[in-house]
C-alpha cells in the first residue's frame, strides 16, 4: 500500500510537536567509531540486500538519484549511488551513521516510513527542514516474514527530478527483497500463492512449515488475511483459509478456496503452490497437526522397475538423499540436484526420471557450461528451416522439444549465460517455447531437473545468477554429500571394485589392508567418478589380484597419509604375524603378501624393517 497526503499531515503534526532544527541534526551523527560498531549489527542484513539495492542504484544513476537504507530508527546504514548528489547533499550530512528519525529532521522518507510503514514520496516542500526543500526522497518499508518493520529502503534526488512512477519501482523492490527473505525461510517449506479479484496488484504469499503452521507471510498476504503481524507457528492454515489441504495434500495444483473473515463473511481466493521444499507427500491436515506430518495415503503409484533399487547407499544422509528424490519422483515438482562433481548428481536425476510416470518418455540432458550463448538457445529452442546460416534445411527441434513428456536434465545450470536465465525463465512462466525463426508457440509438458556444484546462492549474489530464476528452479532440494564423508564409502568401494573385475572379465580382485585405509582417509576430491578411475588404474596394475596401496596412481598417493603404528606392542604384533606367515610358507614372499592382505613390495618393506627392529 502507498502512502498519501494523510500520512504527511500526521508527519508535520508530530514534526511541530518535535520541533526539529538542522542545528539538532549536525549533532545526529555517529562518529566513525560508533557507526563500525552499530553496523556491524546489520551486516547479515545488508549483504542479503546488497545486490537488489546495487542493481536499484544502477537503474536509477541516469536520474542522478541515490538509493539509501536506513533502519528502525532512521539512522542511514548504507549510501550508494551517483558520487555528485553524494558530494553535493554532505552539506545537509546526507551520509551514513546519520539520523533521519522526524524527531531530528521532520518530514522525511527516512523517518516517516519507519512510522507510517507505508511507501511514501516526500517532495520539496513536503520537508520539514527547510534543508531538503530542494530534494525529494521516497521510502518504502522492508518487513521480515512476521511483518516486523526490518528497513526502509529509500532514493533521493533533486526534486525536479522526480517522477511519481518512481514509488511504484521503490515499492516493487522494498516487495522484492522481503519474498526473498520469505522464501529463504528454514526448510522445509510450502509457499503458496493467494490472489483475489480485489487485491490483483501484488502477488500475496504464504509460507508454511511441514505442519501446515503459518512461518511468514508478505505484505499482501497479511493485507489480505488481515494479520497485520504475525507470530509465527501459531496459526494453522485452517484457521484463515477453507479448503486449503486439497492443495497442500497436492491432490489439485491450483484451486479455489475461502477466505475466512472476521464478520463472517467469506471471499473467494485463487490458492496454488508457488515453492515446494518439502519432502512431497505430507498431509496438512489439521487433525493430525499435532503429531509428525505423515505420508499421504493418495500416494500416486510409483513404476515398479524402481530405478533407485541400483544405487547403492548404506550411509544415512545418503539414504535420506534416495528417500527425498524417491518421493519426488512421483510428482511434477522441479528439483535442483547439489553436490561436489562426481557424487551422482547425473545418476540421481536418471534415476528420478526412469520411476517417474515419465520413463516411457525421453531424459534429454544439456550441460549449460561452456557453451556459448547462440549456440545454447539453438540447442534449447530448436530453430525452423533457413533460421540462420547454417541452419538445417529441415530445421530442428530444441531439448525442449525433444523432451516432451519427459525430463529435460540442465547440469551446470550455474554457467548458463544470464540472457539464457532470462530466456528459460520466460519458460517457467507458460511452459511454451518458440523455435528460432518460428511464430508457432509450441506447448511443453517437460518436468525440469537442474544440477549445479557450485554454490548457486553465492552466484545470485555476486549477480552472475538470476535470484527469480534460483527461486523457480529450487523445487526439491537434492543434497548429495561427498564421498569422503560417506560413512558406507568402503563398502561402496568394494561394490565398484566388483564392477572393475567384470570390466576385465572377472579377474578376482580384493583390497589390501592398506588400500582400505587409503580409500577410507583420501579426499577424493572427485569423489566416487575419482574413486572409479583410480580403481581401474589400481586393478591393472595389481599383481595376482591383490589391489594394494602402492598400484594407486602417484597423485593420490603423494598426499595420502600413511598409518602410523602407534605403539612398540602393535609393531611387534605384526612383526610376529608377519615371521608366522613367512614361516609357514617357507619365505615365499608372493604366497605370504597374499595371506597377510598386503603387496608384495610393502611385505619386503616391512621385512626390511623388521631385520631394523630385531637388530634394535
Ligand atoms: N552411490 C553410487 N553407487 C554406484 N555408483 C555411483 C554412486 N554414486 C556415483 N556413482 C558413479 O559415479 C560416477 C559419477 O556419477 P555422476 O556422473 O552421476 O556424478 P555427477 O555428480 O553428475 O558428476 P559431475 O558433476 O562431474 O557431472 C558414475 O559412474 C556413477 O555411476
Amino acid at each position: 500500500m502507498v502512502g498519501s497526503n494523510e500520512q504527511l499531515l500526521k508527519s508535520w503534526a508530530r514534526s511541530q510537536m518535535y520541533r526539529p532544527s538542522f542545528t539538532s541534526a549536525k549533532d545526529a551523527i555517529l562518529s566513525e567509531y560508533e557507526f563500525k560498531q552499530y553496523k556491524e549489527k546489520k551486516e547479515a542484513f545488508l549483504n542479503d540486500i546488497h545486490p537488489t539495492i546495487e542493481q536499484l542504484a544502477h537503474r536509477i544513476k541516469p536520474s542522478g538519484s541515490v538509493v539509501i537504507i536506513s533502519d528502525t530508527n532512521s539512522f542511514i546504514l548504507e549510501n550508494i549511488g551517483e558520487p555528485k548528489f553524494l558530494e553535493d547533499t554532505k552539506r545537509i550530512y546526507l551520509q551514513n551513521g546519520a539520523c533521519y528519525s522526524e524527531k531530528i529532521r521532520g518530514t522525511n522518507s527516512l523517518g516517516t516510513v519507519s512510522i507510517e510503514k507505508k511507501t511514501l514520496a516526500v517532495v520539496g516542500k513536503e520537508h520539514y527542514l527547510e534543508a531538503h526543500h530542494k530534494l525529494y526522497c521516497i521510502g518504502s518499508p522492508i518487513f521480515d516474514p512476521s511483518g516486523t518493520l526490518l528497513a526502509v529502503l529509500n532514493i533521493s534526488g533533486y526534486k525536479d527530478l522526480y517522477q511519481p512512477q518512481m514509488l511504484c519501482m521503490i515499492d516493487n523492490m522494498a516487495r522484492t527483497i522481503e519474498d526473498s527473505f520469505l522464501i529463504r525461510q528454514p526448510n522445509p517449506q510450502l509457499i503458496l500463492s493467494l490472489s483475489s479479484e480485489q487485491q490483483p496488484n501484488y502477488q500475496a504469499l504464504l509460507a508454511l512449515n511441514e505442519d501446515g503452521l503459518i512461518t511468514g507471510a508478505n505484505r499482501e498476504a497479511r493485507n489480505l488475511l488481515n494479520l497485520e503481524t504475525l507470530i509465527p507457528e501459531k496459526i494453522h492454515i485452517d484457521d484463515v483459509l477453507i479448503g486449503a489441504n486439497s492443495i497442500l495434500n497436492g491432490e489439485v495444483h491450483k484451486g479455489l478456496i475461502f477466505l475466512h473473515k472476521k464478520d463472517n463473511e467469506q471471499s473467494r481466493l485463487l490458492c496454488s503452490i508457488w515453492h515446494d521444499s518439502r519432502i512431497p507427500l505430507f498431509t496438512f491436515s489439521k487433525d493430525n497437526s499435532q503429531s509428525k506430518p505423515s505420508v499421504n495415503s493418495k500416494q500416486p503409484m510409483r513404476n515398479n522397475n524402481d530405478a533407485f533399487n541400483n544405487i547403492y547407499g548404506e550411509d544415512e544422509v545418503f539414504q535420506k538423499v534416495i528417500d527425498t528424490a524417491r518421493n519426488a519422483s512421483s510428482t511434477n515438482y522441479m528439483i535442483m540436484v547439489t553436490g561436489e562433481s562426481g557424487t551422482g548428481k547425473d545418476m540421481i536425476s536418471q534415476a528420478i526420471h526412469y520411476s517417474s510416470s515419465r520413463s516411457n518418455k525421453p531424459f534429454v540432458a544439456l550441460n549449460c557450461g561452456g557453451i556459448t550463448n547462440s549456440l545454447m538457445e539453438s540447442e534449447l529452442f530448436g530453430y525452423e528451416a533457413g533460421a540462420f546460416t547454417g541452419a538445417k534445411q529441415s530445421g530442428h527441434p530444441g531439448k525442449f522439444e525433444q523432451a516432451n513428456g519427459g525430463t529435460l536434465f540442465l547440469d551446470e545450470i550455474g554457467e548458463m549465460p544470464k540472457e539464457m536465465q532470462i530466456a528459460l525463465l520466460r519458460v517457467l512462466q507458460d511452459f511454451t517455447i518458440t523455435r528460432i525463426g518460428g511464430i508457432k508457440p509450441i506447448d511443453l509438458d517437460v518436468r525440469i531437473i537442474t544440477a549445479t556444484h557450485t554454490d548457486l546462492w553465492k552466484k545470485v549474489q555476486e549477480g552472475s545468477f538470476r535470484s527469480d530464476l534460483f527461486y523457480r528452479l529450487q523445487g526439491v532440494r537434492i543434497m548429495l554429500p561427498p564421498f569422503r564423508e560417506r560413512t558406507d564409502r568402503l563398502n561402496l568401494a568394494e561394490l565398484l571394485l566388483k564392477q572393475v573385475e567384470k570390466e576385465l572379465e572377472n579377474k578376482t580382485l580384493t583390497f589390501s589392508a592398506e588400500a582400505k585405509h587409503l580409500i577410507g582417509t583420501y579426499t577424493w576430491p572427485g569423489n566416487v567418478r575419482q574413486v572409479l578411475g583410480a580403481l581401474r588404474e589400481a586393478a591393472f596394475l595389481s599383481k595376482d589380484g591383490l589391489v594394494d596401496i602402492d598400484c594407486f596412481p602417484t597423485y593420490i598417493l603423494s598426499s595420502y597419509q600413511q598409518p602410523k603404528i602407534k605403539n612398540s606392542s602393535l609393531k611387534h604384533k605384526e612383526s610376529q604375524e608377519i615371521i608366522e606367515v613367512l614361516k609357514k610358507t617357507d619365505g615365499n614372499i608372493s604366497e605370504s603378501a597374499r595371506i597377510l592382505g598386503i603387496g608384495r613390495t610393502t611385505l619386503y618393506r616391512k621385512i626390511k624393517k623388521l631385520s631394523n627392529f630385531i637388530d634394535e
